[in-house]
């Protein structure tokens, strides 16, 4: 039975990685995906991982219907033996329909990557939808972690080196920034609720203010 299946985690885990795998793993069996990304770090129509492979998409813009581009790619005599959407968390609600009506009316699996929620922890509208239809929701195995060692489950945004908690929902923008306006980091939930990212942590360590205090 086709499926359309979440992989999600946070930032920085695989998820484009894993795209390119299953794409490279599909091609080297003569299938031919239909491959969508909104707004990578790697520009328009692409999809891109930071272990460096990038490949060509089509950019799914919000006035783009997928299902309408797949029936077209069909259509014109083109292949769609699966689907790949990356930064998936990016997609309308209602385009996340369109792929389920994809898998469910000319039964081609589709796989979407995408993070679950956003710097304030709060879900994006296109993956709430992919929470509420998909088949199978997957979490990466590789697991981000924090700079405390735990397993990293949230995602913060820094500007100007601070952590924020206000501002737009989307702003592209990549781990391990140099200081620039706008950077992301990802941490656990403690240190996400306490707004500890690794500088701040690093700043507290250095500071006098938690020497132990001389006893005489
Ligand atoms: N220099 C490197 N050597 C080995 N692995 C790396 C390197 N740089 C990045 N990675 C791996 O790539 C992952 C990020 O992959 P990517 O597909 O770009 O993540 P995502 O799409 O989830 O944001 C990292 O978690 C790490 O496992
Ligand atoms: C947390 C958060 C992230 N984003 C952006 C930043 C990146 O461009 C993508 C995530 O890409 P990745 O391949 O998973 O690293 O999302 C955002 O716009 N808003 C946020 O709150």
């Amino acid at each position: 039975m086709p499926e359309l299946v979440f992989f999600c985690g946070t930032m920085d885990c695989g998820k484009s990685t894993l795209a390119l795998q299953i794409m490279h793993n599909r091609s080297a069996r003569g299938l031919q995906g239909v491959v969508f990304a909104r707004d990578d770090r790697a520009g328009q129509g692409k999809i891109s991982s930071r272990l460096g492979l990038v490949a060509d998409a089509v950019e799914a813009i919000a006035e783009l219907d997928l299902y309408g581009h797949v029936v077209d790619v069909i259509t014109k005599g083109g292949r769609a033996d699966y689907v790949v959407v990356d930064e998936a968390q990016f997609l309308l609600p209602g385009q996340i329909d369109q792929l389920a009506r994809v898998v469910d009316d000319l039964e081609i699996d589709v796989f979407a990557f995408g993070i679950t929620t956003d710097f304030r922890t709060r879900l994006f509208p296109g993956s709430q939808r992919l929470i509420e239809l998909a088949d199978r929701i997957e979490a990466l195995q590789v697991e981000a972690m924090c700079w405390c060692g735990a397993r990293a489950t949230h995602n913060a945004r820094t500007v100007g080196g601070e952590m924020v908690v206000e501002g737009e929902q989307v702003v592209v923008g990549d781990v391990n920034g140099h200081a620039a306006e706008v950077g992301y980091e990802v941490l656990c939930r403690r240190h996400h609720r306490r707004r500890t990212t690794s500088a701040t942590a690093r700043a507290g360590a250095l500071s006098p203010d938690v020497l132990p205090l001389a006893s005489n």
